[in-house]
């Protein structure tokens, strides 16, 4: 198994190349590339912890060898927030970024599986989506934007507010990444009630967790950390299933229904990414309400990734 980390020298690249170093299964790759001059030593400095993961690191000029026969590829290459922007407010300088490394990937690798984890998701997966389609390498079982952080969230949140052992607790999330797209299903949650006061609370804190840690860390970016386990949580689940587990994860893949291009739901994954988009469930009225009000905004962040392929 080979995993490439596109931006690892990052916040989030150097966590989750970590998470990775130590918990990808013996014999795997890992394969570091960033713009950065240091990616070369984050690759020897890792490669030093004594785990059965070879860890080779790619500077700018060396994206082809990072990507060659990889199996997975995940990308935080990017900017991040400031504190008073949205995430949508970092599509003029990451779409490009997403675009060019994706088209490196559909010339290199182009059955690998690849996980976006590059704001806005919303729009960036698309971009992704349309760059390879037009390289003629699309399968949209193997596209996925990670949102993996926002189950995390929930979960934690949740066990906080009702004293629960987190690790039994489960949140399903699906919509988009950002904002009101960002839509936790506490009605769903078992071994919890909420009251309504506190469905509204929960949900405004779930969506608003990334901006409480842009605020928190006042111009020093955006979550690297607790972003760096969730991504590392969504990649392990994918080479397990790869390796045959049964594994569902929460993630915003394309979809076939009247919701959008674009949505996170439960997946089965599989040796070849998407086994089986599995359906939500049933709704609270306060879910069905919040998922309508927010379906027009996620169209509209979907359809600027496609026209920033098709229209340039
Ligand atoms: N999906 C999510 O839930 C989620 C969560 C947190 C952050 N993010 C996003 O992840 C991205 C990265 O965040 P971060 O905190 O790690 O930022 P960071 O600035 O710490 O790291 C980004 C890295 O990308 C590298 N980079 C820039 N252009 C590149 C290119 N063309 N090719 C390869 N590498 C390149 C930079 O050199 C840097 O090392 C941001 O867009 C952020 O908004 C997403
Ligand atoms: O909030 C951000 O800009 C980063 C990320 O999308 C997050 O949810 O933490």
């Amino acid at each position: 198994m080979k995993v490439a980390v596109l931006g690892a020298a990052g916040g989030i690249g150097q966590a989750l190349s970590l998470l990775l170093k130590t918990q990808l299964p013996a014999g795997s790759e890992l394969s570091l590339y960033d713009v950065a001059p240091v990616v070369p030593g984050v690759a020897v400095d890792l490669s030093h912890i004594p785990t059965d993961v070879k860890v080779t690191g790619h500077g700018k000029d060396d994206l082809a060898d990072a990507l060659t026969g990889c199996d997975i590829v995940l990308i935080p290459a990017g900017v991040p927030r400031k504190p008073g922007m949205d995430r949508s407010d970092l599509f003029n300088i990451n779409a490009g970024i997403v675009r060019n490394l994706v088209d490196a990937i559909a010339d290199t690798c182009p059955s690998a599986c690849i996980g976006i984890i590059t704001n806005p998701v919303n729009t960036t997966v698309a971009i992704a989506a349309e760059a390879l389609k037009a390289k003629g390498v699309y399968d949209k079982n193997k596209l996925f934007g990670v949102t993996t952080l926002d189950v995390i969230r929930a979960e934690t949140f949740v066990a906080d507010l009702k004293g629960l052992d987190v690790a039994g607790v489960h949140v399903p999330v699906i919509g988009g990444h950002s904002g009101t797209t960002i839509l936790p299903l506490l009605s769903q949650v078992e071994g919890a009630t909420f009251s309504d006061d506190e469905v509204a609370a929960l949900t405004k804190r779930i969506q608003n967790a990334g901006t409480e840690v842009v605020e928190a860390k006042a111009g020093g970016g955006s979550a690297t950390l607790s972003m760096g386990q969730a991504a590392a949580r969504f990649c392990l689940s994918l080479v397990a299933a790869m390796k045959g587990d049964n594994v569902v994860e929460y993630t915003y893949v394309q979809v076939d229904s009247d919701d959008a291009a674009f949505f996170a739901h439960p997946v089965r994954l599989g040796a070849n990414g998407v086994e089986e988009i599995l359906p939500y469930g049933e709704l609270s009225a306060f879910e069905q309400q919040a998922k309508a009000d927010m379906l027009d905004g996620l169209r509209g962040d979907i359809q600027l990734g496609v026209d920033f392929v098709t229209k340039a």
